[in-house]
């Protein structure tokens, strides 16, 4: 036993090519990938590959929050293509927005490429569940979650992830902690449980 608190995620790749088998999907495995990578807690993950179809992505987001996940991330469908509604769909199934994430990705993706601002991504609660939208490139997981660190590891842009943890606390999850060479999550003194 770690004594760290158990996490359930929801991981959401939305992409109609990736999932009708026209190429593979990188985008769970980029996920999960980064994930076990930036946490010591035990986690279990509900994974879902669908196609860009608002009803089906506000149904599996629904379906991942009643189903105990305390954050969902989805990649994809994010963009201004006719088929990209990731947002609608998240939106639609918000109890609270938390436009501060979007924000801060398309900065951090900005120092990526120049195309950061046709990502309309953004970030909502529902019930105990933080939701937040990734770009469908599997790249921008990392970047996005991660930021951008010098070649000595220094960190030039925070990545959205630092934010995570104290915002699940605040909405009753578990308490999450990050491995801090990979993404150094930030609380403040009054929220910090001393290691298990
Ligand atoms: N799930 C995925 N797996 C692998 N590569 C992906 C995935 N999603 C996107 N990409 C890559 O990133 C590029 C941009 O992603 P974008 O979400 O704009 O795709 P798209 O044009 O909407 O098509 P689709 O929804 O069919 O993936 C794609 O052209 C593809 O090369
Ligand atoms: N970090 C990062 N952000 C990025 C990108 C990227 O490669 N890296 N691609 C951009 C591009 S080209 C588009 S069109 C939008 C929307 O992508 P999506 O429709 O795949 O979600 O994300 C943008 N944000």
């Amino acid at each position: 036993m770690s004594g760290f608190d158990p996490v359930k995620i929801g991981i959401v790749s939305v992409s109609d090519r990736a999932s009708s088998g026209v190429y593979e999907d990188k985008g769970l495995p980029a996920l999960q990938d980064w994930l076990a990578r930036a946490l010591q807690n035990p986690l279990s993950f509900e994974a879902r590959l669908i196609p860009d179809e608002q009803a089906v992505i506000s149904a599996t987001l629904v379906e991942l929050v009643d189903a105990g996940c305390s954050l969902v991330l989805t990649t994809g469908g994010t963009g201004p293509a006719l088929r990209d509604v990731t947002p609608e769909a998240t939106l639609a199934v918000a109890h609270k927005e938390m436009p501060g994430f979007g924000e801060q990705m398309r900065q951090i993706s900005l120092r990526f490429v120049p195309t950061a601002i046709l990502s309309r991504q953004c970030a909502v609660i529902r019930d105990r569940s933080l939701i937040i939208n990734l770009p469908g490139q599997p790249k921008s997981i990392q970047e996005t979650l991660e930021g951008l660190k010098s070649d000595q590891g220094d960190v030039l842009v925070a990545g959205i992830f630092a934010a995570v943890p104290y915002c699940i606390d605040l909405i009753g999850g578990p308490y999450m902690e990050t491995h801090p060479a990979v993404c150094k999550a930030f609380r403040p003194k009054s929220a910090l449980r001393p290691p298990p």
